[in-house]
């Protein structure tokens, strides 16, 4: 339908036209109205959420009543008060769903994304360029923001470029030698949170040796038989504030040129829990969920407990674990709203932050690193809603000249709120968009069908309900459906490592891998290799060919070519809240510290994979200018 004559003026456009837009959060409320306000009368809006209170501060359309409805319906509702005549329809789903398949998203002239999440986004991108309808694609991190605009044939899709990957951090820096706020917290939530309380046969590189390697336990974290739990909850304490603070300072060369930390014991910290053993209070209440905080009368998260206040929080989290949430020790993975979660972890921080002469902070600080929280800002969500009506609204005239990406920036320089610069050009080697074969290196020998499905055809290519071919014999297809001997000789084939499949899979093999809901295929061209690098090549496998442009153009509108430095341009998702400065944001990398003097091999993982704003590669001003035709 894009493809139509273009419409005269901007008012007709917008008239004649039938818009989807997915997501009706943050960006998705503005959104809404904002199309509404300037003349659209024909729009579908799909969300699978529910409405919570947090949604409340900015998503306007929504009231304290509508909790626990349908965000998609509610919305509609909304506008509807304000512009009856118009048509909106809503869809309280999954973008998803089988139902909005290709033939679906054909009868749209433009799909406009308010999402969070890459795999929707995703999802979308490979829909719109099997249905030809352009997709305008939005994103924001408190005050970064961005628009951008996919037309097949004519600009980069979506997944042209590819996504930064998650932050990770060198693990001795986790485990030995933190220097900032944030590597204490990775400590207390990956490895002491995980080591007591999640799984058990996970490895973990907390030190488990006890002191005088006297007792019979392999590992220190085990509770001894006539142990109570204050005795268990301060051993613990000692051991890791403590004891294994003592065991790597005796290493001289790790403190030769850094502030060495100090133990810290509970005698020190609380002699009168000692004294006392812990046990005189048991405020809490069995109607609420457990909360350290509350048993101790503290109230306020966002003021910065003391040590004595951060030890007392860790030993009641401690216990209330064990004696209210017993039957979830074991499983337990951090998140960010189980409260006696972010107490702990938040506690464990500070104690190590103290140890380390590393500032302290407040529950609520704690809990937006910890959370990977930027909170949301409804001025960003407003303006990109704008952005994305006014690129819409070229889209439909086919004003593809004029079409631009704009970069919402939070230090702007020379005076540039916003960037706009020029879409770039499609990427001839991205597997979605162009029919570049992908190349993967792997063993063919020993790496099963399923590794390459689950680590490659899944999880890298995003594919939902793949199919497998080799040559012509189909070895692997999912979704429902399937005869019941389909799905077992499937089954039996995912077992199997590549070279004894049907078709054996050896070098030079091409694989067709096809995604029939995305309307995706693409070829993985195979090349055998026996060895891999454990630490750098985790996956036994390597997937290549698809890179970022050599040459992208970028532009920004007329004389503001070099104007905004490439920090400062860049929307993505790795901000955070910086601790030190409410209010302020800083980079992620700013604020976290990535190399180390030390073996950094292993690492932990901070930032989840949910990238709210793409990023753009390398300096503006440098690179090369190279204008769409
Ligand atoms: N696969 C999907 N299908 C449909 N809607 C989706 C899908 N994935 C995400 N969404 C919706 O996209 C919207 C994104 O909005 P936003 O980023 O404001 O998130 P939120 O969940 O409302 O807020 P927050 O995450 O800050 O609590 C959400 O309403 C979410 O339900
Ligand atoms: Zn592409």
């Amino acid at each position: 339908m894009a493809s139509a004559a273009a419409p005269a003026s901007s008012e007709e456009a917008v008239k004649a036209a039938k818009v989807l837009m997915v997501g009706a959060g943050g960006i998705g409320c503005e959104l809404l109205k904002t199309l509404a306000l300037s003349g659209f009368s024909d729009i579908h809006v799909i969300d699978l959420d529910t409405i919570e209170v947090s949604n409340l501060n900015r998503q306007f359309l929504f009231r304290k009543s509508h909790v626990g409805q349908s965000k998609a319906h509610v919305a509609r509702d909304a506008i509807l008060k304000f512009r009856p005549n118009i048509n909106i329809e809503s869809h309280h789903a999954n973008v998803k769903d089988a139902q909005f398949n290709v033939d679906f998203f054909k009868q749209f002239n433009v799909v406009l994304n308010g999402l969070d999440n890459l795999d929707a986004r995703r999802h979308v991108n490979r829909l719109c360029l099997a249905a030809e309808v352009p997709l305008v694609e939005s994103g924001t991190t408190g005050f970064l923001g961005q628009v951008t605009v996919h037309v097949k044939g004519k600009t980069e899709c979506y997944e042209c470029q590819p996504k930064p990957i998650p932050k990770s951090y060198p693990v001795c820096t986790i485990t030995s030698t933190p220097s900032k706020f944030v590597h204490c917290i990775v400590w207390a939530k990956e490895l002491l949170f995980a080591k007591l309380f999640g799984d058990k046969n996970q490895d973990n590189d907390l030190n488990v040796h006890s002191k005088d390697g006297s007792s019979s336990k392999s590992d220190v974290f085990e509770r001894d038989v006539d142990e109570d739990l204050d005795q268990y909850a301060q051993r613990i304490y000692d051991h890791v504030f403590g004891y294994n603070i003592e065991v790597a300072l005796e290493n001289e060369e790790t403190w030769k040129n850094r502030r060495r930390p100090n133990p810290v014991y509970i005698r020190d910290t609380l002699p009168e829990a000692v004294k006392q053993n812990g046990s005189s209070r048991d405020c809490s209440n069995d109607h609420e969920e457990p909360s350290a905080m509350a048993s101790l009368g503290l109230t306020n998260p966002q003021e910065i407990w003391t040590l004595a206040e951060n030890s007392r929080v860790l030993l009641e989290a401690f216990k209330l674990f064990f004696e209210k949430r017993e039957k979830e020790i074991g499983n337990l993975v951090f998140d960010k709203d189980d409260q006696l979660a972010v107490e702990f972890v938040t506690a464990a921080a500070n104690i190590r932050a103290h140890s380390f002469g590393i500032p302290l902070h407040s529950l609520f600080e704690a809990k937006g690193v910890a959370g990977n929280i930027v909170h949301a800002v409804a001025t960003t969500n407003a303006i990109i809603a704008g952005l994305i009506v006014i690129e819409a609204i070229k889209v439909l005239r086919d004003d593809y000249k004029n079409y631009r990406m704009t970069y919402c920036l939070e230090h702007p320089t020379k005076k540039l709120l916003l960037m706009p610069v020029e879409p770039f050009e499609p990427n001839t080697s991205c597997y979605v968009c162009s029919e570049t074969p992908l190349l993967l290196d792997v063993n063919t020998k020993v790496t099963k069908l399923k590794e390459v499905i689950d680590k490659i055809i899944k999880s890298k290519l995003g594919m939902n309900l793949p199919l497998v071919m080799i040559g012509s014999t189909l070895v692997f297809e999912d979704g429902d459906g399937l005869e019941e001997d389909e799905a077992a000789n499937y089954a039996l084939n995912l077992e199997k490592v590549l070279a004894e499949l049907p078709a054996p899979v050896i070098n030079g093999t091409k694989l067709t891998v096809e995604d029939f809901q995305q309307e995706l295929s693409c070829s993985i061209n195979i090349k055998h290799r026996e060895e891999f690098d454990e630490e750098k090549e985790p996956d036994g496998m390597v997937l290549s060919g698809w890179s970022a442009p050599v040459e992208k153009q970028i532009n920004s509108n007329g004389e503001n070519k070099s104007a905004a430095s490439s920090s400062s341009a860049h929307a993505t998702d790795d901000t955070v809240e910086d601790p030190s400065k409410p209010g302020m944001k800083r980079k992620l990398d700013e604020l976290l510290e990535t190399k180390e003097n030390c073996d950094a091999s292993s690492s932990a993982q901070v930032v989840e994979d949910d990238d709210d704003c793409t990023m753009l590669d390398g300096n503006p001003a440098l690179i090369k200018k190279k204008r769409l035709q």
